[in-house]
């Protein structure tokens, strides 16, 4: 790693050494949640009242097989807070799902909205199941069981659902079928919906479009001018956009990469052309506008800017070694970073703007979309984008204030001001949290 001395945010570095490396979402929200009851002086029955959600629902979902064989599927929804307002989290399709994953999922949906100042708590749902593995007919059947299973819990005013890895646009209007039991169509209920049926514009992006103006509020504090070099960890949904958005802001993209394949280009790839050529079915390997790259490599391609994009736990102690030139962080994916990982990089002098901030886009968009359910409105691209603007912004300035002001690394200061609102509303509705 870089020495600290002289660097952006070098006068807020901590210790490494009793701090986790340990790259499962349930330690790292944990470790995060409770060094945040410390700072605002929480005993131990009222960090465990913290850390301990509202409610969690486990459903078995039966999956009849197009063979005729039957299976048995487990699912869960997680409310961790509805003090600030309904619950609000995605629903994750993928193997790895377990209660404990959903659990530490809600719990950061719970500071990013409070982060964030939108007016929902937080929650999470899931399903052990790969997608990829069952037949359209097969997912709808999951789905629609699962939607069913949960749907006393969640709806409207109570708990609105949404996607996450796993769950495309189909999922989501099958869901809300499932969540319009009377016939007419109940848009408010989740979010992320199609288009055609009350959805909002802006909402595929709005999670890059959160991470690109992240960016923009900080790069000058991490020292960032000209034409910065990118590496982008994760082509999905999130990591595409970022990087598109962030080429448009002057970056030179150096390095993208995914599970199991990885594409170099020192002078900057051409985003657009990539993004098309995997839309095209093509994969990073293949794709001529630069050359191959193993993926463990990715992190030693020179940059200056890393957007960790995959999955949670990616980024542990050894891979912050390895990006060893980064001055600044964009958490895309949640939970990126180990709490290791995370202070070697403040050791190192690097800015982490944490995943809480970074890619709160996607539940700003989101709760655009629920108010214009509520409303029965559609705006346009432009008007929510000026409001997502607005939001970011104040979010950004909000955390970076608050960290100058203590002189603490920003994701202490997110997870600070989420909690201070938290507790606030915990008083105002005399609830126990303290
Ligand atoms: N989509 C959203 O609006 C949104 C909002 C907030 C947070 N997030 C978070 O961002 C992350 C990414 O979300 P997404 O919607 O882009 O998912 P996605 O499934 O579309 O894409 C994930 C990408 O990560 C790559 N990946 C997975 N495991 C990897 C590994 N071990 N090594 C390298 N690459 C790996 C995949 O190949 C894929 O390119 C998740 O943590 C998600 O919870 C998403």
């Amino acid at each position: 790693m870089r020495a600290a001395a002289g660097t952006p945010g070098s006068s807020r570095s901590v210790s490494t050494s009793t701090i986790p490396d340990d790259p499962t979402l349930a330690a790292i929200a944990e470790h995060q949640l409770r060094a945040a009851a410390d700072r605002a002086g929480l005993d131990d029955g009222a960090t465990a009242v913290l850390l301990a959600p509202e409610r969690a629902l486990e459903v078995s979902i039966p999956l009849r097989r197009d063979d005729g064989s039957l299976e048995s599927l487990t699912g869960w929804r997680v409310q961790h807070s509805t003090l600030r307002g309904p619950g609000k989290g995605g629903v994750r399709l993928a193997p790895s799902v377990d209660a404990q994953e959903v659990r530490a999922l809600a719990q950061l949906m719970t500071i990013k909205t409070a982060v964030a100042a939108m007016p929902f708590g937080g929650a999470k749902g899931g399903v052990a199941v790969d997608p990829r593995a069952l037949s359209d007919a097969e997912l709808e059947r999951v789905v629609r069981a699962f939607a069913g299973a949960v749907s006393p819990i969640v709806g409207t005013d109570l708990d609105v659902m949404a996607p996450d890895s796993g769950a495309d646009e189909r999922v989501l209007g099958w869901m809300l079928d499932v969540l319009s039991p009377d016939g007419p169509l109940r848009p408010a209920a989740l979010t992320g919906k199609p288009l055609a049926l009350g959805g909002s514009h802006g909402r595929e992006q709005a999670t890059g479009r959160g991470l690109a103006l992240s960016f923009a509020a900080f790069r000058e504090e991490a020292g960032l001018d000209g034409s910065p070099r990118v590496v982008v960890q994760g082509s999905g949904n999130v990591g595409l956009a970022a990087a598109l958005l962030l080429a448009e802001q002057g970056c030179r993209i150096v390095a993208v990469g995914r599970s199991r394949s990885a594409v170099v280009r020192e002078e900057g790839l051409d985003v657009r052309a990539l993004a098309d050529h995997l839309d095209d079915g093509g994969d990073l390997a293949d794709f001529d506008g630069g050359d191959e790259l193993d993926p463990d490599e990715l992190l030693g391609v020179p940059h200056d800017v890393l957007v960790p994009a995959a999955t949670e736990g990616l980024v542990d102690e050894e891979a912050a070694g390895r990006a060893d030139g980064a001055r600044l962080v964009l958490e895309g994916a949640n939970g990126a970073l180990t709490p290791a990982a995370d202070a070697a990089f403040a050791d190192a002098g690097a800015l982490v703007i944490p995943d809480v901030l970074a890619n709160a886009g996607g539940v700003i968009v989101s709760t655009f979309e629920h108010q214009q359910g509520l409303l029965r409105e559609q705006w346009t691209a432009e008007e929510v984008d000026l409001r997502l603007t607005a939001a970011m912004r104040r979010a950004c300035d909000e955390v970076r204030e608050r960290a100058a002001r203590e002189d603490r690394p920003l994701r202490d200061a997110a997870f600070d001001l989420a909690l201070e609102r938290l507790l606030e509303a915990a008083r105002l509705r005399g609830r126990p949290l303290r």
